[in-house]
């Protein structure tokens, strides 16, 4: 009967655990809510406590039903919920009164029925969100670990059913956990006492199903924990991704490639890892650790005030050791993330490496760096010896005087021997609880830390973007530099154009020629619009390229640079690159345009064939080709080629140069050439000199004149000569 009744209760209160945190999660409705929500808690997790105590009292349930201690039992989980709903709301307001949580958003396209829709979709609102809290941010400036961990876990309020099922049967587990040592104080009782198994039984029983329900409870909260985080993990990662997408090209000239991929996966992986866990142990150890220390209490009072004698010593060698492990760890991870550059480098430049022979120059390098850490590491592992040795000497000593002390009050009838045994039980266990909180700062704080990492990205306004909204119909492609004067970001001091004004005319090609670091690659960059130039315009059709959309603008014009950067996917994925729906004919024009069609159909699975990492299952003539049909399927009206067959062999060219030509009358066409020869006919050749457009004209007007062009005409053709010479003597020699 009794059972039923318990059971009953416990299966009440799951439901109406889960329906809190439903209520939990509605941050916008009115605040009785949230109290109501609150109160339901409270009164359920009393009745939690209540049926618990019923069903594990089985024993002695009369004895002990009206024992003050019971009551403090149910205030013991009361407080502990109270606290954990506390914990969570203050640190949603915290990180709210940061973020400015906005929940009146709009939500764009109609909800996904798939759970990772779902997600897709709170990323897409996140990011809103993103842009919100970036603005916010310069008003209120949030350095404390406190609001990054307040912030990341209203970043968890998504999930709030969840946790709230978590919390639950994290408070059921361990309120089984700190009843089993005092069961098996009364088992040893009825052995010595009662001498009889039908006493020894009971107890027996009431373990086994404490044992049970902790270990179900402990499963279904460690496995919902897992999830939370997991979800938590997607969510972050992409709006992170979707941050970094949005940032200005010169941010990624600023920032090392792998520290950024570093962001991506090992900061936001250590992040919701470290961070579930240890919250997870946090509230586990603290709600278990104060049960078992009422436990404690109830058992002798005077053998706990021994405990707590003896245990600021173990927290001040704790305290001491755990300041001097940080500091160790974080030049460990400094270290690491040295060595991990030289490593990441190395094997990005694989070739290079090899073509000097400096592979032994690499191992050193990165051994060096491998050493630094090791020392660091052996320094480490002293510090952790002496640890060990002085914590676990202090414990022990601790242990054992509380045994001394036990036994005399268990020889002076104070105690019974089952009580000393179910103290020590608990001691042992309060001792690993506090191990644990003690632990968890130093992993909160290292997620914390990889948080800070991620949120600073995450919050990273771009400082240049195409913001801009024209997008007019037709565009005619006449595009005029005017005044230009630029200096990149990362060198801001060194003006790498200086007052250039040259026009590009819709059905022309104007050639932009000049030595070496004139300045050519930066004028196709700002026409692109990756940088905004200090003084001066870059106009499309009169308008500033930067008020156009983003999108508006990189379909109207196209660059095709000297080493086309293709991604690992299908030929046809490759040329239909960030657009939507293209129907295969459209394809296979552009591809034909492009005098590419023929090579593609001879592949092993024609368009759908993966054209490798980079693009290296295809010759250097071949991916410029696809990177032509990718540019052409756009429709663009300005084509830049930015040595667009410099690195081909004279077959290659000739085939590339032939899709050019196909292509060149019906557009806008600026081309940058060192190879004087590719550019004769241009319409008009732009000379350039450090950073100064120095003549321009036609090539036959810009040889007369006898100038740098003209120059540089002829210093190539010496050099072809030169060579000449030399294959010539090659000749006469053999
Ligand atoms: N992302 C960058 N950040 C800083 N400086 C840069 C960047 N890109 C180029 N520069 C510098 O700008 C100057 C002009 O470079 P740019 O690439 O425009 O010259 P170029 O005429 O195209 O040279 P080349 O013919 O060798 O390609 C060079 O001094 C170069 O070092």
């Amino acid at each position: 009967m009794l059972d039923l009744w318990g059971t009953v209760l416990l299966r009440v209160c799951l439901l109406l655990g889960a329906c809190i945190g439903v209520s939990l999660n509605k941050e916008d409705g009115p605040p009785r809510v949230a109290a109501l929500a609150t109160l339901t808690l409270i009164i359920c997790l009393i009745v939690i406590t209540y049926a618990l105590t019923k069903l594990l009292m089985l024993t002695e349930l009369d004895s002990l039903t009206h024992q003050p201690w019971h009551l403090s039992l149910i205030c013991w989980t009361c407080a502990s919920s109270l606290g954990v709903i506390l914990l969570w709301r203050l640190l949603g307001k915290e990180s709210n009164s940061v973020s400015s949580h906005n929940s009146s958003r709009s939500r764009g396209g109609g909800g996904g029925s798939e759970d990772t829709e779902k997600l897709v979709e709170t990323a897409g609102e996140e990011e809103q969100e993103v842009e919100c809290e970036s603005r916010k941010k310069t008003k209120v400036e949030q350095s404390s670990s406190g609001a990054t961990l307040g912030r990341l876990l209203n970043y968890c309020r998504k999930d709030a059913e969840l946790l709230s099922v978590a919390v639950l049967f994290l408070i059921i587990s361990a309120v089984c956990e700190a009843f089993i040592p005092y069961y098996y104080g009364k088992a040893i009782d009825s052995i010595v006492v009662h001498q009889s198994m039908e006493y020894f039984a009971k107890p027996v029983l009431a373990v086994a199903m404490l044992a049970l329900g902790s270990s179900l409870a402990v499963g279904v909260r460690e496995g919902v924990f897992s999830l939370t985080f997991a979800r938590l993990n997607l969510r972050i990662r992409s709006v992170l991704f979707r941050t970094l997408m949005r940032q200005e090209i010169a941010f990624f000239d600023e920032n090392h490639t792998g520290d950024i991929l570093s962001r991506l996966s090992a900061d936001t992986t250590q992040m919701s890892d470290l961070i579930s866990e240890n919250v997870n142990i946090f509230l586990t150890s603290t709600i278990k650790g104060a049960g078992l220390f009422i436990f404690m209490f109830r058992i002798s009072w005077k053998l706990t005030m021994v405990f707590i004698m003896g245990f600021p010593v173990i927290a001040l060698i704790s305290k001491l050791y755990g300041e001097y492990y940080k500091k160790l760890t974080k030049e460990v991870q400094t270290t690491l993330a040295e060595a991990n550059k030289i490593a990441e480098e190395t094997i990005s430049a694989m070739r290079t490496v090899r073509s000097f022979a400096n592979e032994c120059g690499e191992a050193d390098s990165y051994y060096a760096k491998l050493l630094v850490m090791f020392q660091l590491n052996k320094k480490e592992a002293l510090a952790y010896a002496c640890y060990m040795w002085s914590s676990c000497s202090a414990e022990l000593a601790l242990e054992v005087a509380i045994l001394y002390y036990g036994g005399h009050l268990v020889v002076t009838g104070q105690i019974t021997s089952g009580a000393l045994i179910s103290f020590f039980i608990y001691l042992l266990e309060l001792g690993e609880c506090l191990e644990s909180v003690a632990s968890v700062y130093t992993g909160l704080m290292q997620g914390v830390g990889a948080a800070e990492k991620v949120f600073e990205y995450v919050d990273r306004k771009p400082k240049h973007r195409a913001d801009g909204t024209e997008a007019p119909d037709t565009c005619a492609g006449l595009v005029e530099f005017k005044e230009i004067t630029f200096a990149y970001p990362t060198r801001p001091d060194i003006d790498i154009l200086k007052g250039v004004s040259f026009t590009l005319r819709p059905g022309e090609v104007t050639a932009l020629v000049g030595p070496s670091g004139s300045g050519k690659s930066s004028c196709a960059s700002l026409l692109e619009n990756f940088y905004l130039p200090q003084q001066g315009h870059v106009l499309l059709d009169g308008k500033p390229v930067h008020t156009y959309s983003h999108d508006y603008l990189h379909s109207k014009v196209a660059l095709i640079s000297q080493e086309p950067m293709l991604f690992a996917r299908t030929v046809e994925e490759n040329i239909t690159y960030g657009l939507t729906d293209v129907p295969m004919e459209t394809v296979v024009q552009a591809a034909t345009k492009a005098n590419a069609h023929d090579f593609i159909t001879a592949l092993p699975s024609g368009y759908e064939t993966s054209v490798g990492e980079k693009g290296t299952q295809l010759s250097g003539g071949q991916k410029q080709r696809v990177a032509i049909a990718r540019a052409l399927i756009r429709k663009p009206r300005v084509l830049i080629l930015d040595e667009a067959t410099s690195a081909l062999d004279a077959e290659s060219e000739h085939t590339v140069q032939q899709a050019l030509n196909n292509i060149m009358r019906e557009h806008t066409v600026l081309v940058i050439a060192h190879r004087l020869s590719t550019v004769e006919k241009a319409d008009n050749i732009i000379v350039m000199d450090k950073g100064h457009v120095v003549e321009q004209g036609s090539h036959s007007q810009l040889m007369a004149s006898g100038g740098l062009y003209c120059k540089l005409v002829q210093r190539q053709i010496q050099g072809i000569e030169t060579q000449e010479d030399v294959l010539n003597m090659c000749d006469s020699i053999s």
